[in-house]
């Protein structure tokens, strides 16, 4: 017979479960359960064609919904190009998947305010994506100048409350990678807030010190950032580990141990400013592991496990479904979600590859025993 004990915790939606299995007299041995409101992905790359047919299921596995980022080759830049990607996504995912992608559109120098109207009318696009041009994989038709060429749909995102999600990396060769995201927030981030403080703006992956300041300087509701499992578990000695680490290289790059101290402090506080956002941004293995590899970690698989390490390990388990579950949905203005998911405490093996048609996706911590493993709640 299968005992559970349940405690609860801090938060009222919240409680451990202990289960003590048909063996437990034998090896005393105890197996903690968390049962959490589902996660959405606020920040995903679901990309198309066959990568799209492997990709889409583990993502709609764990969450209910997600932000799915328009960089594709040629970017969704058009409502009506929204609406196209939807459905091959939705054709994409198992016929009983009640996973919802929320669109976006990819901003560019010549988006015009109509844009915005159609995007906000056809109630599937949730966000206007900032990509300055050549910041990162697929912005060569990102804005050049933000404030030279955008005001005027900046100023119809307002009166939409469309959200504006920001790549936060500055372009100019002469700045050193590593202080990329810095000179962003002080020369564009900043001086936007100003321009137009009831913009709503997303900082997507943030990965500094400064990027926690800046957005904890910055009204409630209006600007918020998405963390990666990446930038909450490595620094950038991960891409140096016993040789160069192709699968640990993505855009903003990893930074020193201060910032993703920095980080874990923000998001384990429990401030509503921080929310879940992947980045899985798979890439064929040949594309990474080849002499001028792409940016992007592919992390769906892993990532519900490894926010609740970083919160399990931070003391803060108490603080995860509001990150993983409620911060996200408050800020976008969306309903949080009914069902629920069970995070179990055992040892589980991270698959080595994902097979597709035409090659293979190594995931982040590929064939590493990880413990928390999702399951949803039937
Ligand atoms: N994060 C990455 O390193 N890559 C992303 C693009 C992005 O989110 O910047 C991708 O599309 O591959
Ligand atoms: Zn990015
Ligand atoms: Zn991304």
């Amino acid at each position: 017979m299968i005992k559970s004990l349940t405690i609860p915790c801090k938060a009222s939606s919240f409680y451990f479960k202990k289960v003590e299995g048909p063996h437990a007299l034998r090896s005393r041995k105890v197996r903690m359960e968390l049962t959490i409101t589902q996660p959405d992905d606020w920040h995903l790359h679901l990309r198309d064609g066959v990568l799209l047919e492997a990709v889409a299921p583990n993502s709609a596995r764990h969450f209910k919904r997600a932000i799915v980022m328009p960089n594709l080759k040629p970017p969704i830049t058009t409502t009506a190009a929204a609406v196209a990607y939807q459905e091959s996504i939705l054709k994409a995912l198992p016929a009983d998947s009640d996973f919802t992608p929320l669109m976006t559109l990819y901003l560019t120098d010549t988006t015009s305010p109509n844009e915005i109207k159609l995007a906000r009318k056809s109630g599937i696009v949730f966000a206007v994506k900032l990509y300055p041009a050549g910041a990162t994989t697929n912005s060569q038709d990102g804005v050049t100048d933000l404030f030279g060429k955008c005001l005027p749909v900046l100023e119809e995102m307002v009166q939409h409350n469309m959200p504006l999600l920001v790549h936060g990396e500055v372009t100019d060769p002469e700045v050193d990678v590593f202080d990329r995201e810095k000179v962003f927030i002080n020369t564009i981030l900043r001086p936007l807030v100003e321009k137009l403080p009831q913009l709503k703006v997303v900082m997507e992956h943030i990965t500094t010190l400064d990027a926690v300041r800046f957005v904890e300087s910055c009204t409630e509701g209006y600007i918020a950032a998405t963390v990666t499992p990446q930038h909450l578990l490595l620094n950038r000695n991960a891409l140096f580990q016993g040789g160069l680490q192709p699968h640990n290289y993505c855009l903003p790059v990893l930074k020193r141990e201060i910032h993703r101290q920095a980080i874990v402090s923000a998001v384990t506080s429990g401030s509503k400013r921080f929310f879940l956002g992947t980045d899985s941004a798979p890439h064929e293995r040949q594309r990474k592991e080849c002499p001028c590899g792409c940016a992007g970690i592919y992390n769906a698989p892993v990532a519900l496990s490894l926010y609740t390490k970083v919160f399990e390990e931070a003391n803060a388990l108490d603080k995860l479904e509001a990150f993983t579950s409620f911060n996200g949905p408050d800020f976008y203005g969306l309903p949080r979600n009914k069902s629920k998911i069970k995070l179990i405490k055992t040892p589980w093996k991270v698959p080595e590859s994902y097979a597709f048609a035409s090659g293979e996706i190594i995931p982040m911590f590929a064939g590493q025993t990880l413990e928390w493993l999702p399951s949803i709640v039937a």
